[in-house]
């Protein structure tokens, strides 16, 4: 179910967030991680699993891939701020990332 992410319940999901190297964007309800893998195939590799479960939600990345690197912003954008769909869309690519890096 998608809840938009309030008091206490936000506060606590961003400690853990951030304790994953995510990080709160300056000047907007949202949060980024910047992805690094061994070459690109690894990097395509995350995307493509990512994109999956992202069609399956109906909830998408911004996102951008140079080489090895990809680099991410979740949100919500209908309700305008983090939703669960981002807290599980960003543990999701945590454990797709574990199993790709180098
Ligand atoms: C029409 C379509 O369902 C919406 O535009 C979806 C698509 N993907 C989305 N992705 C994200 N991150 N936030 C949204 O609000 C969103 N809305």
């Amino acid at each position: 179910m998608r809840e938009k992410l309030e008091g206490e319940q936000r506060d606590l999901v961003i400690q853990k967030l951030k304790s994953n190297g995510w990080q709160l964007v300056a000047n907007r309800d949202a949060i980024k991680k910047n992805f690094e893998f061994e070459n690109f195939n690894q990097a395509f590799a995350f995307m493509t699993r990512v994109a999956l479960l992202a069609e399956k939600l109906d909830h998408h990345p911004e996102w951008e891939n140079v080489y090895n690197k990809v680099n991410v912003t979740l949100s919500t954008h209908d309700l305008k701020g983090l939703s669960t769909y981002d807290v599980q869309m960003a543990s999701f690519m945590d454990e797709v990332h574990s199993l790709h890096k180098k």
